[in-house]
């Protein structure tokens, strides 16, 4: 807002300040986090509004608040129905938040009435924020009108001289300009610099609707230079909410201190990477989807079926590239033919593998292990892990830190860590591991340098895992019972590499192996 000198002055000891003032009533040690209160209308389909806000704001890692202006009965075919909400009811949320929040950006959307805008100006005189980011929504893509023309003059007057950007569409911009024509990018740029004397520090015209073009084209202007935003105009019905969306991530980049031009572009990158991600989705039967703000949306069938279960560790198949290679065969087959004689959780270990291959190997492990119920975890790899959605991942006490791995990859993927001592064994609990891996057991050769710490370590780290724990080292059909004979009740399977791929038929050595392991169960 100007009359707080905009946000190229933000103070730059505003957020220590404010810390320490939190400090003195709590010991405990505290987090500030960026913050965008969002004053729009409700969109019962959630692709628009008040919805597409917030989801805007969590996927760029902003708090968002929201005042409701009004509630739209709205879907994929259009708005059936707008409902406003009173005046003074519209005040007191925004004193609610605004009294108690540490707002840093306020963004506008839906203002209905002239009563509604007024309120929002008093109470920011009341109590200033950093930057007023207003997107003058006037009519929905779907053609119905949001706000009439009973807003333009309060607009023109009040409100755009206090906003830091305004960010109105092709038609939004004739509208607020007494209806001038604007159908190139010739006149988006007139358009913005008439706009920019209305008293804005900021204008973008956006041209998503802007006909017969092949590239989707904003204009920006900051007073003295245009930058024309360029972006291929992706084929696709689910544009629903794109202006709310681009105005939401200007909020959230600007709360986080960005300066606006850089805030304009990430918003910009933000709309195209999700509608481009969106472009298939079908959500609604109208002309006019929802898209997904968060990248994440998925076929229900591609979703993993089962929760990990300890007995899953049973019989713990580790492949590895040089084995597979000397006896010629693919990880896929060498995946199939474990899973075929009885392995009942895969992990694909490649050290040496080209990403692009090895992504594309791993993807279709995870085609053959969902289609067999059976979990494939990837070793170390995180990106991997990610880029084919396999169920999990194993790291070693020299990888990422678990706790890191679990906040990246999300509550439902499994994690399992190598663990040699109890310490590391508790230290794996703690970060939020499913299982824990322990050995060597016995001397191998699969792994250079790596510490023996015999059926004593393991049993010492068993005793005090709260985890279930695999056993894994030098293991095979020869000593296989003779691990599983330690009678750890946490102790659920073995985990081999050599005694499976280091063989000229994994199907039978697997089979074995199983059979093996299942007799030694059967005498405990
Ligand atoms: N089909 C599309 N492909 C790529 N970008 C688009 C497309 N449609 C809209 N955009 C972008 O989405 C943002 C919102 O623009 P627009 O749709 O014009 O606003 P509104 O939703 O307010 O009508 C702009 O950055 C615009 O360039
Ligand atoms: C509550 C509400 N606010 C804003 C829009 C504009 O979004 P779009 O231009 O994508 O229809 C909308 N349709 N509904
Ligand atoms: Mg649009």
């Amino acid at each position: 807002m100007q009359s707080l000198g905009g946000i190229r002055s933000w103070p730059a000891t505003w957020r220590t300040t404010t810390a320490s003032m939190m400090t003195t009533t709590t010991t405990e040690s505290v987090r500030k986090v960026a913050q965008v209160l969002t004053v729009a209308g409700s969109d019962s389909g959630a692709g628009a509004g008040i919805q597409a806000d917030i989801k805007v704001c969590a996927a760029r890692g902003v708090y968002c608040a929201s005042v409701i202006t009004a509630v739209t009965a709205q879907n994929s075919r259009g708005v059936q129905s707008v409902h406003l909400l009173p005046p003074d009811f519209v005040s007191e949320q925004l004193k609610s938040v605004l009294s108690d929040f540490e707002v840093d950006v306020v963004k506008t959307g839906m203002l209905p009435s002239p009563e509604i805008v007024e309120v929002l100006l008093q109470n920011l005189s009341e109590y200033p924020v950093r930057a007023l980011v207003v997107d003058p929504v006037m009519v929905s893509t779907s053609g119905h009108v949001l706000a009439g023309s009973s807003i333009l003059s309060i607009f023109r007057e009040r409100l755009l001289p206090v906003a830091d950007i305004i960010t109105p569409n092709v038609k939004e911009a004739s509208a607020l300009l007494g209806g001038v024509r604007i159908q190139t990018v010739a006149e988006m740029r007139s358009a913005a610099k008439s706009l920019h004397q209305m008293g804005p520090r900021f204008v973008l015209v956006k041209g998503g609707d802007l006909p017969d073009s092949s590239d989707s084209v904003d204009v920006y202007f900051d007073g003295n230079e245009f930058h024309e935003l360029h972006s291929p105009r992706i084929a696709t019905r689910n544009t629903h909410g794109t202006g709310c969306t681009l105005a939401s991530c200007i909020a959230a980049e600007l709360a986080k201190g960005s300066p606006m031009l850089s805030a304009v572009k990430v918003a910009k990158r933000f709309v195209d990477t999700a509608l481009n991600y969106s472009k298939e989705i079908v959500i609604g039967s109208g002309m006019q989807g929802p898209f997904d703000h968060f990248l994440s949306l998925k076929d229900p069938q591609s979703y993993r079926q089962s929760t990990f279960k300890p007995d899953d560790l049973f019989l713990y198949a580790v492949t590895d590239s040089r084995m597979n290679r000397k006896w010629n065969r693919s990880i896929v087959d060498a995946v199939k033919a474990a899973i075929e004689g009885g392995a009942t959780i895969i992990q694909l270990r490649e050290k040496e593998a080209e990403t692009r291959e090895f992504l594309e190997e791993a993807k279709s492990c995870v085609d053959i292990c969902r289609s067999n119920g059976v979990f494939l975890l990837i070793n170390d790899r995180i990106d991997i892990a990610l880029a084919c959605d396999a169920d999990g991942v194993h790291v070693g006490q020299s990888d990422m830190p678990v706790d890191l791995v679990r906040s990246l990859l999300g509550p439902d993927k499994i994690i399992g860590v190598s663990c040699k001592t109890q310490e590391q064994a508790h230290q794996a609990w703690k970060d939020g591991a499913d299982y824990i891996g322990s050995g060597g057991v016995f001397p191998t050769n699969t792994k250079a340098n790596n510490r023996t710490i015999g059926i004593d370590g393991l049993r010492e780290v068993c005793k005090a895992s709260k985890l279930p724990v695999v056993a894994i080292g030098g293991i095979g059909i020869s000593n296989a019972e003779s691990v599983m004979r330690i009678g750890e009740p946490n102790l659920k399977g073995v985990a081999v590499v050599s005694a499976l791929f280091d063989q000229e038929c994994v199907l039978s050595e697997a089979k074995k192996l199983h059979k093996s392991l299942t007799e030694s169960k059967r005498e405990h």
